[in-house]
């Protein structure tokens, strides 16, 4: 399918899919054109703060009072909420887990999602989950509404199609997707079964972060953000929704699809972003910077500084740094970090960290580059050194992250992870050289 996309990270966009069937100049016309339906989404309060403000509206076969009938709880086994404490009885610990199958039975979307770790409240509207999804069958009259929060898909492996409310992304292993809270889609395969990350954010919504020092350009730059136009579907047969709502998941059945919102404006809508088109910043001479510097959104939390989630990527850059132990430095973080790799390998851990596998390295635990990394990287000659084909991220949250009972019980659970550290050996021996043999 070749799409169209409209760019511009946040802009006040607007769309027809019908040649006159947005109204000019007024939101609300006693009459829209078609005979459609006006109908507001806001995503954030009325009142919101211009800067922070999103809603748009949206003109309809059928508002979406009509796209629900009774809602009926159901239960899914995998797709859990914040707060999720039990971990399998898990004790603390540093964790990494090698990439889980995508199941042989025919398994959807919501069937598909399996969550891994939880952190916040999904009540409270603070927190996220860090879940993947595996899933080998589209959707055909299944659509979900999540009004929990936004979702970000990370494809891993196999491209997808998310036919949305405001209309179609697909996205492929290296690009990220967003479809906003409370907007309705459908989930498509583009060819074959897949995996991927999926981040739950039920905090403050993802935004730009801001440069400071760096000024405006580089980073992830607005324009390169990419939403639909406007698509609709006038389909009668029978159909579900799935809601998940403060933690809990309903359905509810109507006669036709839901996706049926003929023109569109504002900003509030789904995009989707290529993590190639990220410029990273880095040291030039010498010192190995907070990964900070490669952030692509960020969650605000309301404290300055203080993320709820930040997205965080490592891409192929180029290593200059002079006098420098160049990979990540041992440390410890008040945040909690959720790491995935989509493709290549990781430069703290160029064995053992797979792409599709997954590590968390949780609030206060230590945690750095395995003995191999270390012993490379304390002995290599430092020229410039490209870092390619390679495309790590990272969740990082101000709120200690907690293991599924799944998690806890995968089979692809690194029993022996902590032993990657093992082999660190003592240099002290009282000379200032230290003890390199
Ligand atoms: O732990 C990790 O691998 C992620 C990470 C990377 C880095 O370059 C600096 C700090 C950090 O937490
Ligand atoms: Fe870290």
């Amino acid at each position: 399918m070749t799409l169209e996309y409209m760019t511009g990270f946040g802009n006040d966009f607007e769309t027809e899919a019908l040649e006159g069937a947005l109204p000019r100049g007024r939101n609300s016309p006693q009459r829209a054109p078609y005979g459609l339906y006006a109908e507001q989404l806001s995503g954030s309060p009325f009142t919101a703060p211009r800067s922070a403000n999103e809603r748009s509206w949206l003109y309809r076969i059928r508002p979406s009072v009509r796209h629900m009938g009774e809602y009926e709880p159901v239960e899914v086994a995998h797709w859990l909420s914040a707060p999720t404490t039990a971990g399998g009885g898990l004790p603390i610990g540093q964790r990494r887990w090698d990439p889980v199958a995508i199941p042989e039975e025919p398994t959807g979307f919501v069937d598909g999602v399996r969550t891994i770790s939880t952190a916040g409240d999904v009540v409270g509207q603070t927190g996220m989950s860090a879940h993947l999804y595996l899933v080998n069958r589209s959707s055909e009259d299944d659509y979900v509404i999540n009004a929990d929060g936004e979702l970000m898909f990370l494809p891993q492996e196999g491209s997808i199609r998310l036919v949305s409310e405001l209309g179609v992304l697909e996205v492929e292993p290296g690009e990220l997707a967003v479809i906003p809270r409370g907007m309705a889609f459908r989930f498509e395969l583009v060819d074959g079964p897949v995996r991927g990350y999926l981040c739950e954010n039920y905090g403050g919504k993802f935004t730009l972060p801001e440069r400071g020092p760096i000024g405006a350009n580089c980073m992830a730059n607005a324009r390169d953000f990419k939403y639909p136009v406007a698509y609709f579907e006038d389909v009668e047969r029978p159909s579900t929704i799935h809601i998940k709502w403060c933690g809990r998941h309903y359905v509810t059945a109507i006669g036709h699809s839901p996706l049926d919102v003929v023109a569109w404006h504002g900003n509030y809508a789904p995009y989707k972003y290529d993590l190639r088109d990220y410029s990273p910043i880095g040291a030039i001479l010498f010192d190995h910077p907070d990964p900070s510097i490669f952030t692509v959104l960020t969650s605000p939390s309301g404290e300055a500084g203080t993320a709820n989630i930040d997205f965080v990527i490592f891409s192929d850059r180029w290593l200059v740094g002079e006098d420098t132990f160049r990979p990540p430095w041992y440390h410890r973080n008040i945040m909690s970090e959720f790491m995935g790799l989509i493709y290549g390998q990781y430069d703290a851990k160029e064995e053992g960290f797979l792409p599709g596998g997954m590590s968390l390295h949780n609030m206060m635990l230590p945690h750095g580059p395995d003995t191999d990394a270390f012993e490379k990287a304390s002995r290599a000659e430092l020229k410039a050194q490209k870092l390619e084909g390679t495309m790590a991220f990272m969740l990082e949250t101000r709120l200690p992250q907690h293991l599924t009972d799944y998690a806890a019980g995968l089979k692809t659970m690194q029993k022996d992870y902590i032993d990657c550290w093992k082999g660190l050996k003592k240099r002290f021996d009282g000379t200032i050289e230290g003890d390199w043999s």
